[in-house]
């Protein structure tokens, strides 16, 4: 068969979105199970789709430009740390819903991770094939792949929904980052009768409350009933508050600090000797499901610990383990170059800068709160976010965002004057 015509396409980001989109729609796990009868039949129901969305694209040159995505996504997964350039241009862009699909066709382990391999020799001819590193299927099958886009290693993680519903989790601190995360894990396993939050005031705390969830005024009650401990207060506070309960932390549980620039030498030199530590930074999006979330484990916190977090956390958005000095850039406002100038790899510094655009305009358009609101919401006095925007503001970003509006809206007009003018020729 003659299939220059199939390789040489010109796809952009919209057609290739919504492609994904299509195909993470048809129930991947059903269909693309590597048998060709089912292969065709979803990418003839594709083909159908994207034509009435005004785009052409013949039912072979959607399979080839999956196989493409296909081969990215298996190339970053190979190459977590340094991802070699794939044949996609922008492939960061589809990379979250590429692991959406991925992922959701094989969320047991044993049998779909075989069946994903047998795709990969079936249908990717370049190279694919020869993953031997790719980790083997794990016997137990109640785990799940994750941390793949950058993770520091792919790693199987527990996946159980039983162990969230069982957990106990405590918030010190019921500010808005708490409520962010409170709302995120409620929209997964955990019931709100496991989770209790604490703050000297009452001021914060009816809204946990609407939720479900407990509240008290002790810190220490909230570390007692919980296996796992977010302290959420501001970060000039932690010393204090770890100070009010280490007597009371025992190896049961994880404590996950969110506090900006707390670093986990700080946080175990605070807590008793070989307790468990992890610095999180999550984001406000957390409220709405698409939270950018970057994890660090202290020196006695294990793979499984992360492990857990990260089960905990997965309703909250994207969520991502990293080295410890990732989290302050992550702090800082990350839009990608500057990520990757302070040392983030380029995949990760993608990936969260992308998650972060779509976080925050989801939080806007739900919330239906003005910018400047949201913008308080996230400024803690004196910490990462006013230092970030105060950079910006000196370099006029307000003014040449305005500029850049109005110059292209003349540049419209003068289009339109142009093409009148020309009509009446
Ligand atoms: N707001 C955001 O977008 C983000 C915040 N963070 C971090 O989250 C932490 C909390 O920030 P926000 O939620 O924005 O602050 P916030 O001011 O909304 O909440 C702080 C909460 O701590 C409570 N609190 C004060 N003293 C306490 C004590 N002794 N014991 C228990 N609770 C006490 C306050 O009553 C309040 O409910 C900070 O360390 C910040 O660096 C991290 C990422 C994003
Ligand atoms: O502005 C701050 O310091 C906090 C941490 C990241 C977002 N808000």
């Amino acid at each position: 068969m003659d299939d220059s015509g199939i390789k040489k396409q010109n796809w952009d980001v919209k057609e290739t979105e919504l492609f994904l989109e299509i195909l993470k729609e048809l129930d991947m796990k059903k269909c693309l199970d590597g048998r060709k009868v089912r292969n065709n039949k979803l990418f003839k129901v594709a083909h159908r789709r994207m034509t009435v969305a005004g785009y052409h694209r013949s039912v072979d040159q959607l399979k080839f430009r999956w196989k493409l995505l296909k081969s990215a996504y298996y190339k970053c997964k190979r190459e977590p740390n340094s991802p070699a350039p794939t044949k996609i241009q922008g492939w960061w862009r589809y990379e979250k819903t590429m692991i959406a699909i991925m992922e959701s066709r094989h969320p047991l382990v044993g049998a779909g991770v075989n069946s994903d391999r047998n795709d990969e020799v079936t249908e990717d001819s370049d190279g694919e094939a020869s993953m031997l590193h790719w980790p083997q299927p794990c016997p137990d099958n109640s785990t799940q792949n994750l941390g793949l886009i950058v993770g520091v290693m792919p790693c199987r993680i527990k996946m159980d929904p039983e162990m969230d519903a069982q957990l106990k989790i405590g918030f010190i601190g019921a500010g808005n980052m708490a409520f962010g995360i409170a709302k995120g894990i409620l929209s997964g396993n955990v019931l709100p009768v496991n989770v209790k939050v604490s703050a000297p005031s009452s001021r914060n705390l009816g809204r946990f409350q609407e939720l479900g969830i407990a509240v008290t005024h002790s810190n220490i009650e909230v570390v007692c009933g919980s296996d796992v401990v977010f302290v959420a207060v501001k970060p000039h506070l932690v010393p204090l508050v770890l100070n009010e309960v280490s007597l009371h932390v025992t190896d049961r549980h994880i404590i996950v600090s969110v506090a900006a620039g707390v670093t986990l030498a700080t946080l175990e030199e605070l807590l008793p000797e070989n307790s468990v530590a992890i610095r999180l930074m999550p984001n406000l999006p957390c409220l709405v499901q698409e939270g950018a979330l970057l994890f660090a484990r202290g020196s006695h916190a294990k793979q499984e610990d992360g492990a857990l977090l990260r089960s905990l956390l997965h309703r909250c958005g994207l969520v991502e383990e990293g080295p410890e000095a990732w989290i302050d850039i992550h702090t800082g406002l990350t839009l990608a170059e500057g990520a990757v100038k302070m040392g983030m790899p380029s995949a990760l510094a993608h990936s969260i800068a992308s998650q972060t655009v779509l976080g925050a305009g989801r939080v806007l358009r739900e919330s239906g709160k003005h910018p400047a609101q949201l913008r308080s919401e996230v400024c803690t006095p004196g910490g990462t976010t006013i230092h970030g925007l105060h950079t910006l503001e000196q370099g006029g970003v307000r003014a040449a965002t305005m500029s850049a509006v109005e110059s292209a809206t003349e540049r419209a007009r003068e289009l339109g004057r142009k093409s009148a003018a020309g009509s009446r020729k």
